[in-house]
């Protein structure tokens, strides 16, 4: 057939032409089992990347490398919990940017398959799900519930707004939205509040838009997760069986594309267990199976990046466990960004299924050895609850939660003074499941040892009446799978003293991030000398930037488990680089459980705070000897046992 030389040349894929707002489309072709985009029979080869782990300034590198990987699409979630903070309080600036995340993939020439939940699970603190949620005591998350329905769809009229002007229909590069997020794993198996997600979706994104679902490819996961009208894909990854996973979905979607929404490319890690890894070569070779059958796939994770502050979330499988800071996954563009060899194996399957972008893989990025730091203690965390708790303690007969406090992340001092003399050993105990999740216990400031979720529930504790005894809680993040994800967080239960309970409590909300935020410490000088006293403390040390911000990497030699608030901007490069500071901005609470060796990232960029995942120490720290140690200042937060 004699084809015009433009209809040769567009035959050819050789003249790509935008098609206008009104041509563009992106539909299931039914009869051909497969996707079509503009009319064209279309399969995408996406690699999953969650904004709200990746500092701002990375986002453009992180992107090109995954287009440069020869990924069409990335696969992205939205964390409601993430920008609502508070009921009705919303925040889309600075990393929280959605659009313009999303902009910035359009502008990259990458498609995108959107996951805005509400519940997105992605070891995301709450599965995404606000913890203000559990404020109200009928709720019943995940469900027809009106309480939880209510506040869906109050936030639902906020984001989808957001998205509809970027759908691939409407001139955007947003090809498909997935409604909430393996739903058939949740024991509710609610079809009205699926069918209710289903209406909201369609009324504020319009009727074009293909929606889908995802569920892992078990019948009774199929079987409660999806929904006429709702694309079903599964989700699997290496080892399985490609032939039987895209059997359980062709048991549900008898005709359409096969689509494996997750295949995973590593897995999450856990505190204090072994960093996740998957061999590259296990991985490439699934993913040739799957695109030798003309699937489309999205790697769960391409690059995982970094849980910052308090948002990483925890599993309960038999026991509470809580995920690391990093995300890194094992994923083919390591937390640092740093292509692996893993990325490599990948991108040369691809490029048996459809040619590479022209051009080099853009490299790691550059690291920066700025030296030993000395850290200093600055001040025990009991010394300064007047800062870290402005408005003062909270007195109460018995423990209250996190959720009752209104508290939503990090720490809470609990305050009490010893009832009577106890001349010997008194068991200081707590209920089942009462320790949420881990609390350092002080008895006139000297610590204790710790109680834990699941751990150690018990102390033995001697003193005399009105010793002060004092318990610092730490939440380590909300469970964000399975039915548990209605975590409440706190001392759940009254501790006793040789089984008499404790009463009479003050309890401190701790606001450590709004303290640093409005620049707290002042200054570097130790506030008081609490000699050797061991317990809860910050501490801080200072380096020096050579003029420009590079990344790096922290370790801590000899530490445990720190929880570290460190923050900092490059806000002025003086002439003399000896001269550049470090100074307070929004700061990022991130905790870092030392296994002897690893290494952390520390990265920013000049126009941006600095976001530090450091290491920690075994108890006490060992007061470390800067050699060469560089100026700057930098704050680290309570260093804990
Ligand atoms: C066996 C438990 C399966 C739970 N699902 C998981 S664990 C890692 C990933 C992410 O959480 C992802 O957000 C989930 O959709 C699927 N998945």
């Amino acid at each position: 057939m004699a084809l015009p030389a433009l209809g040769l040349l567009l035959a050819a894929g050789l003249l790509h032409t935008q098609a206008s707002p009104s041509a563009r489309s992106f539909q299931l072709d039914y009869e051909h089992n497969c996707f079509l985009k503009d009319g064209a029979p279309f399969r995408y080869i996406s690699g999953s990347i969650h904004y709200a782990r990746v500092p701002r300034p990375a986002w453009r590198d992180r992107l090109l490398k995954m287009y440069m990987s020869g990924l069409s699409a990335v696969q992205v979630y939205v964390p409601w919990n993430y920008h609502e903070t508070l009921p009705g309080v919303y925040d889309f600036t600075g990393n929280r940017d959605v659009e313009a995340f999303l902009d910035l993939t359009a502008e990259l020439g990458l498609l995108v398959i959107l996951r805005p939940g509400p519940y997105i699970c992605a070891e995301w603190e709450m599965g995404g799900l606000p913890a203000w949620l559990l404020w109200k005591p009928d709720i019943i998350l995940r469900t027809s519930n009106p309480a939880y329905l209510a506040a869906v769809d109050s936030w639902l009229h906020v984001l989808l707004p957001k998205i509809k002007p970027r759908l691939y229909h409407q001139g955007g590069n947003i090809i498909s939205v997935q409604v909430e997020n393996e739903y058939g794993s949740y024991y509710a198996c609610d079809h009205g509040y699926l069918r209710h997600l289903l209406g909201s979706f369609r009324a504020l994104l319009g009727s074009e838009v293909l929606l889908f679902t995802t569920d892992s490819t078990g019948a009774q996961e199929l079987r409660c997760g999806t929904l006429q009208g709702l694309y079903a894909t599964v989700d699997f990854g290496p080892g399985s069986n490609v032939t039987e996973a895209f059997g359980a979905q062709r048991r549900v979607e008898p005709r359409g594309p096969l689509v494996n929404s997750e295949y995973y490319t590593g897995w999450l890690d856990y505190w204090g267990e072994a960093h996740a890894s998957t061999s590259a070569a296990w991985v490439a070779r699934g993913l040739e199976d799957m695109l030798q059958l003309g699937a489309s796939i999205n790697m769960y994770m391409f690059h995982g990046g970094t849980n910052f502050a308090y948002w990483s979330g925890a599993d309960y499988k038999g026991q509470y466990k809580p995920v690391t800071t990093s995300y890194d996954y094992d994923a083919p563009l390591s937390e640092a960004g740093d292509p692996t060899e893993k990325l490599f194996a990948i991108r040369t399957v691809i490029s048996k299924f459809q040619p590479l972008p022209v051009g080099p893989m853009p490299p790691a990025t550059p690291k920066y050895a700025y030296g030993w730091v000395g850290l200093r203690k600055y001040a025990d965390l009991l010394d300064v609850l007047d800062v870290l708790c402005p408005s003062g303690p909270i007195q109460s007969q018995f423990p209250l939660t996190f959720e009752a406090l209104k508290q939503v992340h990090g720490f809470v001092v609990y305050h009490t003074q010893l009832p009577w003399d106890v001349p010997d050993p008194a068991t200081l105990g707590a209920p089942p499941h009462s320790i949420c999740d881990r609390g350092y216990v002080m008895l006139q400031k000297e610590y204790q040892g710790t109680l834990e979720w699941d751990g150690q529930t018990t102390l033995h504790v001697t003193g005399r009446a009105g010793d002060s005894l004092d318990i610092l809680m730490e939440n380590m993040g909300r469970i964000s799978f399975g039915a548990n994800t209605s975590d409440f967080k706190g001392l759940l239960g009254n501790l006793s003293l040789n089984s008499r309970p404790l009463s009479n409590w003050l309890i401190y909300p701790l606001a450590i991030d709004t303290a640093v935020q409005q620049g707290w410490p002042h200054t570097a000088l130790p506030k008081s000398s609490s000699g050797g006293r061991v317990g809860p403390a910050f501490y801080t040390g200072s380096f020096e930037t050579p003029g420009i911000a590079w990344d790096t990497f922290v370790k801590f030699p000899g530490w445990s488990k720190v929880r570290h608030c460190m923050t900092g901007k490059v806000v002025r490069v003086d002439q003399d680089p000896a001269q550049s500071h470090l100074h307070h901005l929004p700061g990022t609470a991130v905790d870092k459980w030392l296994q002897p060796g690893p290494v952390l990232e520390l990265s920013w960029a000049p126009a941006d705070p600095v976001c530090a995942w450091l290491g920690a120490a075994r108890w006490p720290p060992q007061q470390h000897h800067s050699a060469g140690a560089r100026r700057g200042t930098s704050h680290a937060s309570p260093a804990l046992p």
